[in-house]
């Protein structure tokens, strides 16, 4: 049962309840949340509090989950200088021993994302579609009409490198497996050792940091491989200016034209590439094995979305614009996204204002607190989401129909249901100042490899009928890392793919 007592001695989060144990069993509480009973707790708490505030223990701190549409609201919108997301990625991820300094300080990349790299989606679209099918060929290398068994997410982790690094680095780096599977290490070094360097206190982390770490041997091998196309570059906007002929249109060259000072070193340009990498790779390559694992587990939902993708290519063949006629594809990664977060909770926050962070009903979180979002149980909550526990592959779609049938086309509204559209009941992108400025890519490329598996592969799961179960660790959850999957080549292609 719950224990919701608060704790006897004045503590200035007093006011927000404890879900859990308070006192000495707190920190037996806490050791449970490192490992499996993260979830549970927190839809305990959810169902006491969905609208307000409750406080777990970690090791070394209060965790304060926010629910209800209107805090989510508040406090996605604060200022970096009241509610840090950097004092929450230090906090869950130690970014400044893991990645650096001035990756921690100075995220301009972030804008580099939400501009150049978003306006570009539609003219780079041919060399991601090329790359998607490259990849895939890579990755399942099929012959005939064999099956071929793999574990999922490892493949589709692979697929997913490549595909993005042809936005970010181009060819040829793209296919440079050594490149390729330093972005993946670099990203899984960065949680890992983030995660261990997170317990302990701050005055520790330098010293802890380089030996749990193998981030300097990922950094020299990217600095080998990606440097001298970097010093290239520098090289040629120096001499050339900054629109010097035939300059390639990629993430690189976006970085460029936004850096600045330091930041025009190699070895900082370098960084930033493997920090969108870190950003970018495993939330794509999660939310595409989850993808299939439902397919699997629901198979009936494979040929309308293979219809429709069919139908689409065929009438506007593939482009970019085709992929905002997939509405059924839409709804379903939508959906998807949903139902399989990356964990119970998600934007975690520290207060550094000195004045704290106060909501507008009154609640009050003193400076240093550690404060996220409860997603899972609010994707999950029925008075958002009829049937919230169901995949209802097609809801959105649903929602979308219905608008249109009674609304303005042009109304802003329109757009609500779409899959990159963030919502305080639907938070996989986040919400408010610090919104996943990779979306509209990440939606693209789900999108496109999707509707690329769907119409060139039979496939069909290894043990039918059950979906994999997740893994939970601590507050983080991934789809089951060694659920397979068996690919075959599609007998009736069409010519046209
Ligand atoms: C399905 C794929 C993805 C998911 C689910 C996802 C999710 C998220 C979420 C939840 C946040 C906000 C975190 C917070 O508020 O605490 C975020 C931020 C961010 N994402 Fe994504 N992301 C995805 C793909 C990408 C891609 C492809 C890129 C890069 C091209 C990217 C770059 C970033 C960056 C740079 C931020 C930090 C934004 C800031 O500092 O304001 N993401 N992402």
């Amino acid at each position: 049962s719950i224990d919701k007592a608060f704790t006897n001695t004045s503590h200035p989060l007093d006011a927000i309840p404890i879900v859990g144990s308070s006192g000495l069993r707190s920190y037996w509480e806490a050791f449970k949340l490192l490992l499996t009973g993260g979830p549970a707790v927190i839809r305990r708490g959810y169902d006491l509090y969905p609208e307000g505030c409750f406080r777990i223990a970690r090791p070394t701190h209060w965790l304060v989950i926010v629910s209800g549409p209107k805090h989510v609201k508040e406090f996605g919108d604060a200022q970096e200088h009241v509610l840090s997301f950097r004092g929450g990625m230090e906090n869950t991820i130690a970014v400044t021993q893991v990645v650096g300094r001035t990756i921690a300080e100075d995220t301009y990349h972030q804008l580099t994302i939400r501009g150049s790299l978003t306006k570009n989606l539609q003219a780079c679209f041919d060399g991601v579609r090329e790359e998607i099918e490259f990849a895939f060929d890579e990755v399942l290398k099929l012959q005939g009409t064999e099956w071929k068994t793999l574990k999922t997410l490892n493949a589709m982790t692979a697929v997913v490198a490549r595909v993005n690094n042809r936005l970010l680095v181009g060819l040829p780096l793209c296919r440079n497996k050594t490149y390729l599977d330093t972005s993946i290490q670099f990203a899984i070094d960065v949680i890992v050792s983030g995660q261990i360097i997170g317990f302990f206190p701050q005055y520790m982390r330098p010293f802890v940091g380089p030996l749990v770490t193998s981030r300097n041997k990922s950094i020299a091998t990217a600095l080998q491989l990606l440097g001298p196309v970097i010093e290239e570059r520098l090289a040629k906007a120096d001499t050339l200016g900054s629109n010097w002929p035939g300059k390639p249109n990629d993430f690189i060259s976006w970085l460029l034209d936004d850096a600045v000072g330091e930041e025009r070193t190699v070895r900082n340009l370098v960084l930033r590439v493997l920090s969108t990498n870190f950003a970018a790779i495993h939330t794509t390559s999660m939310t595409f094995t989850h993808a299939i694992f439902d397919l699997m587990t629901r198979p009936e939902l494979i040929q309308p979305l293979r219809d429709e993708a069919e139908r689409v290519f065929e009438e506007e063949g593939w482009t970019k614009n085709a992929l905002n006629k997939m509405i059924k594809m839409d709804s379903f990664l939508r959906e998807t996204q949903r139902l399989h977060t990356m964990g119970p909770v998600n934007m975690f926050r520290k207060v550094v204002a000195k004045d704290g962070f106060r909501f507008s009903d009154g609640t009050f979180l003193p400076e240093g607190t550690f404060a996220c979002i409860a997603i899972d149980s609010i994707h999950h909550d029925t008075s958002f989401h009829q049937n919230a526990a169901e995949l209802d592959a097609f809801r959105f779609a649903r929602e979308r129909e219905e608008y249109t049938a009674t609304h303005d086309r042009d109304g802003q509204d329109m757009f609500k249901r779409h899959m990159v559209n963030a919502a305080t009941d639907h938070l996989p992108w986040g919400i408010g100042k610090h919104v996943c400025p990779g979306r509209f890519f990440a939606a693209m490329e789900l999108k496109t490899m999707l509707a690329h598996v769907l119409i060139k592969y039979d496939f069909e799961p290894q043990v039918p009928g059950v979906r994999p179960k997740d893994i939970v660790f601590g507050l983080s959850v991934t789809p089951n890392m060694f659920a397979k999957i068996r690919f075959r080549k599609r007998a009736n292609l069409w010519a046209w793919v």
